[in-house]
């Protein structure tokens, strides 16, 4: 659905160039959720803003469905901006209008539909947000999340094909941030819609993403399916941002390694999740396994575990676990 191909955006500060994007190139379905993720000043936002065209890229071309919309003219953007949504962190609500009023805005300067379209509309998008007995409230009136879910319901209006998402949860609780994540999925689920989010939160990529881009002062570091760069990073980035996180650690030691000892760190995501590996990898050999630290826990809808684990009991006992191992497929590294 969205193609971006060799973008690169420069801002001039003064005397001083500070490069922005640089050789982005991004593939995006129809109806997945991707995210991007990175560090402050990475370029999140100036990528995200690419897609609806608040910020022009100075080279490359973004994609819609094929259509560049890099080099869209004053009035077929104004088109494009009412097919894309967009939520903003902190809301971007009109304070003088009602909830109802907030949600009715975009409909009504389209001059498309009549009242009565307008008022069914929001209606039911009153309904999809789970916000039916707040419509004549005013945006003070509202907790954090309902300010959210009028934001969701005002960008779905005109029915768009893609939802960007810009830091939408991060002035959120953390339960407020949950309930908000589930929303989205739903949203996606049931309208197919296709989601662009950005995010320094690991937390919101695990429970919402399929795909991630990790960002890195410009370029794209790694990207691919959430499970494989949550259980297998590559670039530093991704781990140290896993690690601030608390979604993965490299593993700190409060326990004392045997002599004998080797440190494996086993990773399996799916079915293999609910299966006794370490009893089964023990089994019939004299080895202990000691857990020293463990995940079990949901990337999106994929079961996954990641253990940190000293096997021990003597060198003959240890080669034949780390031989079952290899024969097992299970995905693991020897640390030590
Ligand atoms: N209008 C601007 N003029 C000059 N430099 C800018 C402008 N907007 C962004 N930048 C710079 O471009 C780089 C990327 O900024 P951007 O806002 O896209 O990053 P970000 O990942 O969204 O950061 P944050 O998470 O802090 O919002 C940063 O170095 C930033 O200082």
């Amino acid at each position: 659905m969205i193609r971006i191909e060799q973008l690169h955006k420069t801002y001039h500060a003064g005397q001083r160039d500070i490069v922005a994007l640089h050789d982005i190139n991004l593939d995006i379905a129809q109806g997945e959720i991707f995210g991007i993720i990175g560090r402050s000043g990475a370029g999140k936002s100036t990528l995200i803003r690419t897609l609806n065209v608040l910020e022009r890229p100075d080279s490359g071309r973004v994609l819609i469905d094929g259509e560049d919309i890099t080099v869209l003219g004053h009035d077929a953007l104004l088109g494009l901006r009412q097919r894309i949504g967009m939520v903003f962190q902190h809301f971007n609500l009109l304070n003088a209008k009602t909830v109802a009023q907030n949600i009715d805005w975009p409909l009504k300067i389209t001059g498309r539909y009549s009242r009565q379209e307008r008022a069914a509309r929001v209606d039911e998008l009153l309904q999809l947000v789970g916000l039916e007995g707040h419509r004549d409230q005013y945006p003070s009136q509202l907790s954090g999340g309902q300010k959210q879910r009028v934001g969701i319901a005002r960008a779905l209006a005109n029915t768009p094909r893609l939802l960007l998402c810009d830091e939408a949860t991060s002035s959120l609780d953390p339960e407020t941030t949950q309930s908000i994540l589930r929303l989205l999925l739903e949203i996606n689920r049931k309208l197919g819609l296709t989601i662009v989010l950005i995010t320094h939160e690991m937390e919101v990529i695990r429970t919402l993403c399929d795909r991630v881009a990790v960002l890195d002062a410009g370029s794209v570091a790694e990207q691919g399916r959430v499970v494989d760069i949550f259980l297998r990073p590559q670039h530093a980035v991704t781990r140290a941002l896993l690690a601030e996180n608390h979604a993965y650690e490299a593993g700190d030691s409060f326990y004392e390694r045997r002599p004998d000892g080797k440190l494996v760190r086993l990773t399996y995501a799916g079915e293999i999740a609910a299966q006794p590996i370490l009893s089964q990898l023990t089994a019939a050999t004299s080895a202990l396994a000691t857990i020293v630290q463990g995940t079990v826990a949901r990337i999106k809808d994929t079961p996954y575990g990641q253990l940190l684990v000293e096997f021990s009991g003597g060198d003959v006992a240890v080669s034949q676990v780390l031989a079952r191992l290899r024969e097992s497929g299970i995905d693991h590294e020897v640390l030590a």
